[in-house]
């Protein structure tokens, strides 16, 4: 039984699919204080978040049992990403099913803002009839600057068009392709500012997005600019548009999103130019319930370990490639896992080599896998997939990916260098069609393995008796021999065994083994 908390208000039927299953116990609890979340926490799979929830680093860390936080809606900036990372939990959001919401909320900001609409209302229903204080302005062949050219900036372009806007639009991944297909001028951030008599941004709030329009982008936008804001808080400095609105610089501002959310008493709200709602962008009932189901089916598949498609905190793998690569992933964690028992030290340097057909592929997921399974020899469970690349430089491992030409007459062949201060080893594997996957290389010694749970790697001297002399003492302890590869360089010289057997090694048959003449190491590997 798997338990998950919906921690703000989202729509009942989008979470239908979780709260109609016998098997998970969805609790829907939406006023508790940060201290009352940090207190429950930790009974919880899941978390499922809107924008209200913040999801400190100290509730991450008090989720003791957390496995995926879930954000119905598209911006994650009220959870800690990093912590979430560390501890390995999933982030996962519902990229898409507010963005026409939010794109029309957009353009009734826009509209409003130039109609005057809520200062002429509140001036109506308060008695009067004013019809001189609310002059408005046509956006007909005015030009509308976008920055921030994503989901919903495209979908208010489309609306701008229609209404016979001319359209400049900023955007670091606008490609002059793009900007011609969806129709809008591809411009930078001081040509929108010369040119858009209304700016509506669109990003994400970033490092970079952060006060991105200050006092000194106002100080270069036209007179009488309109802006709207239905991204994020802290994309336009609220001080700065103060002053900008007091100096006659800008005409008016349409604001959903807040520095502080609720804003209190903000001057910004005493300004009669300032027209505001409060973060209503996605409040519509279509996307409330499109982002619930969006995010559920996605807690779904995280907690029934199925592939899933829109985690924040780690790469996306397309369908097809996770598909192509699903067999892969058992293959790469055992090799990691082999190659971490192989070194008697602690390792500094990984070097993971793909060929033949993995080279057609994104690897990015594969590589993650890989050293999950060599991380968690030591670090135990708490690596996974999320966390694993983050874990590996947190131990000062560094690891890198290479692509080769040569797959050693496999059609697909992976190889892990792992490297300590004093020592080099080599694994290498592939995934033989009806086979499943195979060990075929350690170091310079060719054999052909199954990564079995319990494997004994011996090196000896290569000459007559050892396979005997082995075999019986592992008979002789009752311990059944599956299969033996034996490999050599030279005749008589370094020599190699990896046997198969059924259970651990008990400590005597060990001690007896190591004791035995021509018997330089012994190894025991232990695959989960
Ligand atoms: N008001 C609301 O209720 C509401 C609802 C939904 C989304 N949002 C917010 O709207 C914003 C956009 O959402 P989206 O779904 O379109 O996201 P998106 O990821 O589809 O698009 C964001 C775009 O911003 C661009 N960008 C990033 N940095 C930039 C920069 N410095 N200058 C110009 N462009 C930059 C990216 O390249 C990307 O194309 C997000 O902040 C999201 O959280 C608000
Ligand atoms: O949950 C909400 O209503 C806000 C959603 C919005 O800010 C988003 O980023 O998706």
């Amino acid at each position: 039984m798997h338990n998950i908390l919906v921690s703000d208000p989202i729509s009942a039927e989008g979470i239908a699919a979780l709260t109609n299953r016998t098997d998970l116990s969805v609790d829907v609890q939406t006023n508790l204080s940060p201290a009352d979340l940090l207190g429950v926490i930790g009974k919880y799979d899941a978390l499922i978040v809107r924008s209200q929830t913040k999801v400190t680093k100290e509730i991450i860390e008090a989720g003791s049992q957390l496995k995926v936080i879930g954000r119905a809606g598209v911006g994650v900036d009220n959870i800690d990403l990093d912590a979430a990372t560390e501890k390995g939990i999933i982030v996962v959001n519902a990229p898409d099913g507010n963005t026409m919401s939010t794109a029309e909320h957009t353009f009734a900001m826009l509209m409003s803002l130039s109609r005057h609409i809520p200062q002429a209302y509140k001036s109506t229903v308060e008695g009067n009839w004013d019809r001189k204080s609310f002059k408005g302005v046509e956006l007909n062949r005015k030009t509308l600057g976008i920055v921030g050219m994503g989901r919903i900036g495209t979908e208010v372009s489309k609306r701008a068009k229609a209404f016979n806007m001319d359209i400049i639009s900023y955007d670091p991944f606008l490609t002059e392709e793009r900007a011609e297909k969806i129709g809008v001028r591809k411009g930078s951030l001081q040509d929108i500012y010369k040119e858009a008599d209304y700016i509506t941004v669109h990003t994400p709030l970033t490092k970079e997005t952060h006060h991105l329009i200050d006092l000194e982008a106002f100080q270069q936008m036209k007179q009488g600019v309109r802006l709207i804001n239905c991204a994020r808080g802290g994309i336009i400095d609220e001080d700065a548009l103060v002053e900008a609105i007091d100096r006659g610089i800008v005409a008016g501002a349409a604001i959903d999103v807040f520095e502080q959310e609720p804003p209190e008493r903000h001057p910004l709200l005493k300004r009669s130019q300032v027209i505001a709602t409060p973060h209503l962008g996605a409040s519509t009932e279509e996307a409330q319930t499109y982002v619930a189901k969006d995010v559920s089916e996605e807690i779904l598949h995280i907690l029934n370990n199925e592939s899933f498609k829109n985690a924040v905190n780690m790469p996306q793998v397309p369908a097809d490639v996770r598909k192509a690569l699903e067999p892969y992933y058992l293959l790469g964690e055992k090799i990691g896992e082999m190659a971490i028992q192989l070194i008697q030290e602690p390792p500094h340097k990984v070097t993971l080599t793909y060929a033949g057909e993995l080279t057609d592929y994104e690897t990015e997921s594969l590589t993650r896998t890989i050293l999950k399974g060599l991380l968690r020899y030591h670090l135990g469970s708490k690596v996974n997939v999320v966390n694993a690349t983050y874990m590996a430089k947190s131990y000062d491992l560094s690891y890198s990916v290479e692509y080769s030409s040569s797959s050693l007459d496999f059609t697909n062949l992976i190889s892990v260098r792992i490297e300590t201060k004093n020592e080099t080893r080599t694994l290498s594997g592939t995934l033989l069609s009806g086979y499943g996957p195979r060990i075929i290389k350690i170091d310079d010694y060719s054999i052909d393995v199954a990564p079995t749970d319990h494997l004994l790697y011996i090196q000896h001297l290569d000459t007559k008796g050892m396979i005997g002399h082995v075999g019986t003492a592992l008979g002789e302890q009752d311990i059944n021999i599956a299969t033996m590869q034996v490999g050599r360089k030279d005749r008589g010289g370094d020599a190699i065994m990896m046997i198969t057997v059924d259970k651990p090694l008990p400590k005597q048959v060990r001690d007896q083994l190591e004791a035995m003449e021509h018997i330089r190491s012994i190894k025991e590997i232990q695959l989960s």
